[in-house]
């Protein structure tokens, strides 16, 4: 079969993103835990943090090394530094699987057995085709990072048609896989695919991936507070998060007049971004009602 390359619509992301209402509180709005970032790599923290806040998600909590957590606070007081409840967990991001203490491996292979939806980035991409696994994953990685999964699972080497080896890579580990790049591919086990052109290559900087990885899991937050998730959920909701990210990019570029921006303009736009989303689908709803 081949798998589908059409593209994510601006309709379908405002249709999987959620407008809080007067019964909601922060832990129905949904909880993202983040446990990435490293003493190497304390930025990703920050970043990914700053990234679910700016998403929408009810409360952020973040574990890491101290370090970190002294960064994360240091930009965004309202974070927990606590464990307790979750709805979307968001790992590996500025990790290296290299420097893992035995104790993180543990502690993240407890999160994939567990029920609660994974989204699994950079440094703890190794552990999903070597951990009995029981959550619903999505697996962000980008193109040599998506070759490295693939070796580890035993897979052959990627076709190079990026639609069909991000089908392959969901279909053979049973998650869903957002594969980035200048288009971005998601793809679920059982075939479902969509792709998401980056409206500007300025996105192209460090960190900016890290930000995806913070947006996606308030997305999924949002979605896994009000109902049981799987796999193929994770694809339509892994598209939008792409969606905002590559649109939060394209309006934080130009509110600098077209120029370059970096991982953290990138975050600061995305509410803007859901906003005109949100409000675009409103309209949709009430110029359906209206005929
Ligand atoms: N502020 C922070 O804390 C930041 C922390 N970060 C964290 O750093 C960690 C390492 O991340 P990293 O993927 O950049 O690995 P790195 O060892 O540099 O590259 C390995 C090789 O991969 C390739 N390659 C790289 N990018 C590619 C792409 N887009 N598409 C395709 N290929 C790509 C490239 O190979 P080449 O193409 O040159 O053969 C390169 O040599 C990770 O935990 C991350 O979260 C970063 O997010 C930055 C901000
Ligand atoms: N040429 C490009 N044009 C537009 N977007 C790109 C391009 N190359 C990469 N991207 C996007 O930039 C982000 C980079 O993420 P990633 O590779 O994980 O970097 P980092 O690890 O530094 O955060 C991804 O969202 C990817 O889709």
């Amino acid at each position: 079969m081949t798998p589908d390359a059409r593209s994510w619509t601006v309709a379908e992301a405002a249709a999987h993103l959620r407008r809080p209402t007067a019964a909601d509180d922060k832990y129905s709005r949904g909880v993202v835990g983040v446990r990435t970032g490293s003493d190497r790599y304390p930025g990703a923290a920050v970043l990914g943090v700053e990234a679910a806040h700016r998403a929408g998600a009810g409360m952020v909590r973040y574990l890491g090394p101290d370090r970190a957590t002294d960064l994360v606070l240091a930009r965004r007081p309202e974070t927990v530094a606590a464990d307790g409840r979750v709805q979307a967990w968001v790992i590996g991001s500025g990790t290296d699987a290299a420097d893992r203490a035995p104790h993180e491996t543990a502690a993240l292979g407890a999160l994939l057995a567990g029920e609660v939806p994974v989204v699994v980035d950079a440094g703890a991409l190794d552990l999903v085709p070597r951990r009995s696994r029981q959550a619903p994953v999505v697996v962000t990685p980008h193109g040599s990072e998506h070759a490295r999964l693939r070796r580890d699972a035993g897979l052959a080497e990627a076709s190079g048609d990026r639609v069909r080896d991000a089908a392959d890579t969901a279909a053979a580990l049973g998650v869903a896989v957002l594969l980035k790049g200048a288009e971005t591919i998601v793809a679920t086990p059982s075939g479902w695919s969509r792709v998401v052109t980056a409206p500007t290559s300025w996105l192209a900087a460090a960190g900016t991936g890290d930000v995806l990885g913070g947006v996606l899991g308030a997305v999924v937050a949002a979605a896994s507070a009000e109902r049981t998730l799987d796999a193929e959920d994770l694809g339509p909701l892994a598209a939008t998060a792409s969606l905002v990210h590559g649109r939060a990019a394209a309006r934080a570029s130009a509110l600098r007049g077209g120029g370059p921006i970096t991982a953290l303009d990138v975050a600061g736009a995305v509410p803007l971004v859901i906003g005109e989303l949100l409000s675009a689908d409103a309209g949709d709803a009430a110029a359906q009602r209206a005929e």
